[in-house]
């Protein structure tokens, strides 16, 4: 059974390094995540959010848009969401740790224009675009994950920024888009992508929130995750 159900939180965060969250927000979650561990990680119940109060703290966001019958490429995607290769060879998407006294979402705005150049003055995320967090006890890793929404055009011109943005070449190798679709082998498109390496929990973030933004649905994420590549 896919019920789904409703997390009203806000409030404010202190961490142990003196940063800020304020955070006010309407989720919907799913039973199958709440109290599961992703790999290290366990999406968490941000009621308890002062049980996370000495962990460190990150940020990160999916920038997508949601395509309509005039934007179908052939391959009939709903959306584009873009990731990113990281220095290190994984892919992940952008964000990171947010600096000591510093607001969160600041924060997050902030390592946006740093690792995207993305452009503050049109695009900022903010407590709405919450979707969740998990908690990784040893690494002492508290996520928190965003997705702001935009149109077609305005990614295609993010995606034209991205090469002057501040740490491109060196903690940002470069933007990618996911193929949301899977080709007639079965295979390759989504099922495929899915085969790289993700850092973090970023590969559960991105299952969980094409889940969660309805642009894939939880059938179409299962068979994904079954999807074996065809041998010759
Ligand atoms: O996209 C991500 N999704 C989930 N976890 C991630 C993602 N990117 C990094 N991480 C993890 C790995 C690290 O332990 C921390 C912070 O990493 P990073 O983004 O590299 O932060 P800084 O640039 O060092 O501020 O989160």
């Amino acid at each position: 059974m896919n019920t789904t159900f409703k997390l009203l939180i806000s409030g404010r965060i202190l961490t142990k390094s003196g940063l800020v969250h304020n955070f006010k927000y309407s989720s919907t979650a799913w039973p199958f995540v709440k109290d599961t561990y992703i790999n290290d990680f366990k999406v968490i119940d941000y009621s308890k959010k002062y049980d996370y109060s000495k962990s460190t703290h990150a940020f990160h966001c999916m920038v997508y848009a949601r395509m309509n019958e005039q934007t179908f490429t052939i391959q009939r995607p709903r959306g584009c969401v873009l990731m990113q290769m990281r220095f290190d060879g994984y892919l992940g998407f952008p964000g990171g740790l947010v600096d000591p006294g510093e607001d969160a979402i600041h924060g997050l705005n902030r390592e946006l224009e740093e690792e995207m150049n993305l452009d503050l003055t049109k695009h900022k995320v903010t407590e709405k675009d919450f979707i969740f967090s998990q908690h990784s006890s040893s690494r002492n890793l508290t996520l928190h994950f965003y997705a702001l929404e935009t149109t077609l055009p305005e990614l295609e011109k993010i995606e034209a920024r991205v090469q002057l943005a501040k740490d491109y070449g060196s903690e940002v190798l470069g933007i990618v888009r996911v193929p949301l679709y899977t080709m007639r082998d079965g295979f390759r498109g989504f099922p495929a992508f899915l085969t790289h390496a993700f850092i973090g929990s970023a590969r559960e973030q991105l299952l969980h929130t094409l889940q969660h933004l309805k642009l894939l649905t939880p059938e179409e994420i299962s068979d994904a995750l079954a999807a074996k590549p065809h041998k010759g």
